[in-house]
């Protein structure tokens, strides 16, 4: 299968802690893939990685063929931060026609962009007026107008209504359709739900990297937050094990 991401061993130390603790998986391309933990679990760190932002201890981060954060990468890898950057002076249809200019798009997949989040009547609005959700979404236009081939979202749907939440989804799986790769951080499981495959991670360890179908399978049960359970259990009892 041709992957837009593997990552081999890839080990993480912040503030003098170890947070990622070898991870190794693989995100195919043209799917949108999970990156499902509690707070804390690491899928920030594993983000960071994958865009090139994050030193790394040991092991290999490799993007769409290169080395994580080679200059290559830059307009190929799109990456939402949990911090909407945007321009609170600029209005929201400016900031992404601004963002559009940059990845030598024009106006109209500016304006396209605005709409695909849901922002069309407030695009004429300063950004410094809009909701913490509303200014995510700028955030996430100015991404996704560069149309890169992958697009790293962290959390890209915290405080977002439930129809927005759907469109959302709607549009990140119409995109892998045609072909761009998405790998959505997110500790809900009903978004787990809605993802081709998720990689389940706990303390810095990759717990699952699998179809839901397949975590489901795997644990028994059809409720997939029962099933984060179980694996979570089943993994704390090996190691229990692995120690006596
Ligand atoms: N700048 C930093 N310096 C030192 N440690 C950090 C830093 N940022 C995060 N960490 C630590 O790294 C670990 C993983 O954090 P990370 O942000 O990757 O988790 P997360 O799964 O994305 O959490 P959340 O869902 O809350 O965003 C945590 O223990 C956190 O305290």
């Amino acid at each position: 299968m041709d992957n837009a991401i593997t990552l081999d061993g890839l080990v993480v130390d912040r503030g003098g802690r170890r947070v990622l603790e070898g991870v190794s998986c693989a995100v195919p391309r043209g799917t949108v893939t999970g990156l499902l933990g509690p707070s804390g679990s690491g899928k920030t760190t594993l983000m960071r990685a994958v865009v090139g932002v994050q030193t790394v201890s040991s092991g290999t981060v490799t993007v769409l063929g290169r080395p994580a954060g080679t200059a290559a990468l830059r307009r190929q890898v799109g990456y939402l931060t949990q911090a909407p950057s945007v321009y609170a002076d600029l209005t929201v249809r400016e900031n992404v026609r601004y963002f559009a200019a940059v990845h030598g798009r024009g106006r109209a997949d500016a304006d396209r962009a605005v709409a695909e989040v849901g922002l069309t009547e407030a695009a004429g609005q300063l950004a410094s007026a809009l909701s913490g959700g509303q200014r995510s979404r700028v955030s996430l236009a100015c991404v996704l107008v560069g149309q890169p081939e992958l697009v790293v979202l962290d959390e890209p749907t915290v405080g977002q209504d439930p129809v927005l939440r759907a469109d959302l989804w709607a549009r990140f799986h119409e995109l892998a359709a045609a072909g761009t790769t998405l790998l959505v951080s997110s500790h809900v499981m009903d978004e787990a739900a809605r993802c081709d495959r998720l990689l389940l991670i706990r303390q810095g360890r990759l717990l699952a990297d699998d179809t839901p179908d397949g975590v489901r399978a795997a644990a028994g049960v059809t409720d997939l937050d029962e099933a984060f359970l179980r694996l979570i259990r089943a993994t704390e009892a090996r190691a229990g094990r692995e120690e006596s």
